[in-house]
């Protein structure tokens, strides 16, 4: 199977046709004394921030929620922006009959607090559209989610999602998986938790400067203690450390690490996402993935 990535319907929009819904009301200049020679005007358009960017992708990827659509409700600070605009279009009664099936409990209390009615996949088997943020995407889109926690769940929905959207900043893209140095996920139960991790460990013997470590709550960002970090599904997280990305054949490697007894669930998402929505400074950019046989 070889993959096609097509970057398609609207290459760098610039902000202000996306943001027009935001702007706030521009006041009337205040007239000058006569006798004051008019002052030299200087734009100052401030660059947007990276909170900025995530709602600008979030609130692109929401143009593709239609009524009467099953939603995969996304986890994370970029997803929250996307629960955020569809609570306001249900509200506003642009959006009718949408049901969202939350990644998190995090999610589904702040869905339930902006009004998305919510189900679960006993109820939708098949999902419409998911719409998630990630922590990292490489150039074939596969994705590293799950430092928030979230990932089993995300992948649960996500995988059942006919669409699959990637909302993220342009810091979230990576020459290679683990690129960024940061952490890759990996749900454990916690029964002998040392003893998978171990294990975990000696998948990547050898690895220049890769490092494995039990993820504290502490370390959360939530004002947590010393005590493991517990996922919504009681489970524990393994974070792996990969100083120059993860080399080699992503599909092997993530075969044995599920191989492991105690490994629930890796952060790796390969070949999931339909499209990925990247708002960086100069733009929006969505890039659809087609898969040609
Ligand atoms: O568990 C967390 C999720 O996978 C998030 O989607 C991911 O961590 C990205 O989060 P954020 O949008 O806050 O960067």
């Amino acid at each position: 199977m070889h993959v096609v990535c097509s970057q398609t319907v609207d290459m760098a929009i610039p902000f202000p046709h996306l943001l027009y819904s935001e702007m706030p009301p521009i006041p009337a200049p205040l007239a000058p004394p006569a006798a004051t020679p008019p002052a030299a005007v200087v734009e100052t358009a401030a660059a947007p921030s990276q909170d900025d960017l995530k709602r600008i992708a979030a609130h692109r990827a929401v143009e593709l929620v239609q009524s009467g659509m099953v939603l995969g409700l996304g986890t994370g600070s970029t997803a929250a922006h996307a629960l955020d605009r569809i609570g306001e279009l249900i509200r506003r009664g642009t959006l009718r009959d949408v049901v969202g099936i939350p990644t998190s409990k995090k999610t589904e209390a702040h869905a339930t607090a902006v009004g998305i009615p919510l189900s679960d996949l006993h109820a939708h088997p098949v999902v419409d559209l998911s719409i998630d943020g990630a922590d990292e995407v490489d150039p074939s889109f596969n994705l590293v989610k799950g430092r928030g926690g979230s990932l089993l769940r995300e992948k649960m929905i996500e995988g059942a999602s006919r669409r699959f959207v990637v909302i993220v900043d342009e810091t979230k893209m990576v020459p290679r998986l683990g690129g960024s140095g940061l952490a890759v996920p990996v749900e454990v139960i916690p029964f002998c938790w040392g003893h998978t991790l171990g294990r975990l460990r000696s998948l990547f013997d050898g690895e220049p400067g890769f490092d494995a470590k039990l993820r504290r709550a502490a370390t959360a960002g939530d004002g947590g203690n010393d005590e493991p970090f517990v996922t919504d599904n009681g489970n524990y997280i393994v974070n792996l450390y990969f100083e120059n990305g993860i080399h080699g054949d992503l599909d092997l490697i993530s075969d044995k690490i599920l191989r492991i007894t105690g490994v629930v669930e890796h952060g790796m998402f390969l070949g999931m996402a339909s499209s990925v929505v990247i708002a960086g400074k100069d733009g929006v950019t969505v890039v659809d993935k087609r898969e040609v046989r």
